[in-house]
């Protein structure tokens, strides 16, 4: 049978463009639907813009920490204009290059919402494809508790565009979101409430980690409350007042909701097309990002497995040497480094001390916390914090964890050393780059062995 595509990709961004232009410089003829900017989410409302938002807001503590550097400064002043149509016009400029990314190899764009017809079939506004091949790549969105008022909460998606900074926020969630748009609004000067339904942010990663995160964060001064939730958000003049769980009330200036994405899969038509998904609509696809249909793929966050841009770039890659090579896709879900640039940001790769624990790792855990240089000089009361996981039998290193200044740029290192198998010794032998905060690293004696 004639397709008019050998690849249709919905959706054009970690992912989907991943996979269309390599596809496309591969010899495949290609498509792909795209109903907003190209790029998808990290680029227009998620890693770029908000990186760019922890670099502005953390120019709030130049003045104050170069002081005891010899700097002084005439009160500094902020214009929350500027970051935002700055932040937009880098984006634009970032949508142009994709554009020419995809083009230049060949794909062909086709604006608007995709939605599957049948096995080989996709609808995209009036136009009606065919594709011997179709990849899924559509992504997630914020997800909101049903709660009394949400309609009145902002999300992820519309920090990027705010027409003004609230004087004051309080933000739901204790993942990624809430706790790196807890550090950039108290960077730019917002009042900051951080509330969290459980006893600890940012589950998931290492204990020792969270707890450590968490009162670094408070010591910047972000009102962190845990064990608290919403139970109503009503006006207040331009104000939210807003009902605890527990009774209390606030007001604030915006509630910002961050309590996890959802795959964006309503409106597919997967059902009638008989793609099977789970109960919170992620496609389920086999080891080769197959669905339960057979021409039909998916990869990102809409397979809901690892909601990261470099992991929805891997499983492209993974497809498009599996369709031209033959090569059986075996990604490794296990050691992804991973940052969360919360401030101070937090790098963490392999497993955490309580994930070994759990698989029954017999080990040794190094750690240490210290103040790093540069703030000896600042006067910040900032501290970072440094933890390794050891297996004891063969002495290789399962885990690595900091929080700290450029834990994210450190983190990649010790990524590849994990994965290659590096062991105890290994980063013993190594030599420290000094004077670093990342020589911790290469240093753990038994004088650092935590007691368990
Ligand atoms: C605020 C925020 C910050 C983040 N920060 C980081 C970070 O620092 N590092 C990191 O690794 N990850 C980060 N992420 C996660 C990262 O953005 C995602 O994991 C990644 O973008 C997933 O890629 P994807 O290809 O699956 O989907 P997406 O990049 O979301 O792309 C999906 C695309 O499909 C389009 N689309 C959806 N439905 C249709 C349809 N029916 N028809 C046509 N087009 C459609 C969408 O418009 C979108 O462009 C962040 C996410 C958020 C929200
Ligand atoms: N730096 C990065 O790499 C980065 C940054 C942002 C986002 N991301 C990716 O995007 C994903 C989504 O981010 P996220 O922060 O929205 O999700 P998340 O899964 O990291 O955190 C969601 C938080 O909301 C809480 N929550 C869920 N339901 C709730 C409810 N009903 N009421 C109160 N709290 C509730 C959860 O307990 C959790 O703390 C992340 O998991 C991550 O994979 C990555």
């Amino acid at each position: 049978m004639d397709y008019q595509y050998d690849l249709f990709v919905i959706g054009a961004g970690s992912g989907g463009v991943r996979a269309s232009r390599i596809a496309a410089s591969k010899g495949f003829k290609v498509g792909v639907a795209e109903a907003s900017a190209l790029g998808g989410t990290c680029v227009n409302i998620g890693c770029v813009p908000k990186k760019l938002f922890v670099y502005g807001s953390e120019y709030s503590h130049v003045a104050d920490q170069a002081r005891g550097y010899g700097w002084e400064f005439t009160p500094p002043t902020f214009n929350w204009t500027t970051l935002r149509d700055n932040k937009t016009k880098e984006i634009e400029r970032l949508n142009g290059i994709y554009k020419n990314l995809l083009e230049n190899p060949g794909v062909t764009i086709h604006k608007g919402v995709g939605k599957l017809l049948d096995a080989h079939t996709v609808q995209v506004g009036d136009d009606v494809i065919t594709s011997e091949r179709i990849l899924i790549a559509v992504g997630a969105e914020p997800f909101v508790p049903d709660v009394v008022g949400r309609e009145l909460a902002l999300v992820s998606d519309d920090m990027f565009y705010l027409d003004q900074l609230p004087s004051s926020i309080l933000i739901v969630g204790g993942g990624y979101i809430a706790v790196e748009f807890a550090g950039i609004c108290n960077g730019l000067g917002v009042t900051t409430t951080l509330m969290y339904r459980g006893d600890k942010l940012l589950r998931g990663f290492d204990d020792d980690v969270r707890e450590f995160a968490t009162e670094e964060f408070a010591k910047s001064g972000i009102n962190v409350e845990l064990n608290s939730d919403i139970a109503k958000i009503e006006k207040e003049g331009d104000q939210k007042r807003v009902t605890l769980v527990d009774g209390r009330t606030l007001i604030v200036g915006e509630v910002l909701y961050a309590t996890g994405r959802k795959p964006k899969t309503a409106g597919l038509n997967l059902e009638a097309v008989g793609v099977e998904t789970t109960s919170n609509g992620a496609i389920v696809v086999d080891n080769a990002y197959r669905s339960s249909i057979d021409s039909i793929y998916a990869v990102g966050d809409v397979t809901d497995k690892v909601q990261l841009t470099p992991v929805a770039i891997k499983e492209a890659m993974a497809l498009i040497g599996y369709w031209f090579d033959g090569i059986e896709p075996s990604l490794d879900y296990d050691n992804i480094p991973t940052a969360v640039f919360c401030q101070p940001p937090i790098g963490t790769v392999g497993l955490s001390e309580q994930e070994a624990d759990k698989r029954g790792f017999d080990i040794d855990v190094y750690q240490t916390d210290f103040r790093a240089m540069k703030h000896t000089l600042s006067g910040a009361q900032e501290r970072s914090f440094m933890k390794l996981i050891v297996d004891r039998g063969s002495d290789r290193v399962l885990g690595a964890h900091m929080v700290g200044d450029y834990a994210g740029e450190i983190i990649q290192g010790l990524g590849i050393a994990i994965k290659a198998g590096a062991t105890k010794a290994h980063f013993d032998s190594t030599v420290g780059v000094h004077p670093t905060s990342a020589e911790e690293f290469v240093t753990f004696s038994a004088a650092s062995l935590k007691k368990r």
